[in-house]
């Protein structure tokens, strides 16, 4: 008999959905998508951290769907305008921000500036309807270009420069993106110690819910 643990991949943005599907394929866990249930309240993501957003978002939803829940609250970290967008990342331009938007403001805000150093940063939560947690991590170093390239990705990718790869994200494909991104990084964090999670998973979750059974 198949074991697989379901888990809800509680984001709304669909470059992370792939992605995170793509990196977790070929482990034992059956991703559901929010659009697979009837609609839920969108997560008010006003933490101060990218960690209070992880939490808010995959807590909530676990305790809503009563299913565990994965969420990735994930940004760009300019060292030049003091960490911004930081967890205003989807948000830069504005509540209706889309990524050119935001692209065209970081650009715009970066004009003449020498030092172009930034990190993309990721932190992923793992939360149970109970709402216990785990935290995992990822981070990518880089600079911001002077122009956008590549049409790869999504949000910052276009106008955020890898000097090991000599690409932009946007310029990579998905594969060598998640081999080196904060979110492939925080994901293999979850992929080298997949055992313990699914021991977690199935230490708090009810004894009737334990797993979906196939075959
Ligand atoms: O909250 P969810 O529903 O997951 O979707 P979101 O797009 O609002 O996600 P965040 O709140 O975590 O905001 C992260 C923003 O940071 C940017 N970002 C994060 N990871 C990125 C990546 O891999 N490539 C480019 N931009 C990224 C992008 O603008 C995202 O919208
Ligand atoms: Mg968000």
């Amino acid at each position: 008999m198949d074991k697989s643990v379901i888990l809800v991949l509680a984001t709304r943005n669909k470059g992370k959905t792939e992605e995170i599907r793509a990196l977790l394929s070929g482990f034992p866990v059956t991703l559901k998508n929010l659009d697979d249930f009837g609609p839920i309240a969108e997560v008010v993501e006003d933490g101060d951290t990218f960690d209070d957003n992880a939490y808010k978002k995959a807590s909530f939803t676990a305790r809503v769907l009563g299913f565990p829940a994965i969420a990735d609250d994930s940004g760009l970290v300019v060292e030049a305008l003091n960490g911004e967008p930081g967890v205003y990342s989807a948000r830069y331009a504005g509540e209706d921000a889309d990524d050119a938007a935001n692209n065209a403001k970081l650009l715009e805000q970066m004009a003449g500036v020498e030092d172009r150093r930034a990190a993309f940063q990721c932190v992923l939560s793992i939360a149970m309807p109970t709402g216990q947690a785990l935290t995992y991590e990822g981070r990518c170093d880089g600079v911001i270009a002077q122009a956008p390239s590549g049409e790869g990705g999504f949000g910052y990718d276009p106008l955020f420069y890898c000097p090991d790869k000599g690409k932009t994200f946007a310029e990579l494909t998905m594969e060598e993106k998640g081999e080196i991104s904060h979110r492939g990084r925080a994901l293999k964090e979850v992929a080298d110690e997949f055992d313990k999670v699914l021991t977690w998973i199935d230490m708090h979750t009810p004894m009737q819910e334990r797993f979906e059974c196939k075959g």
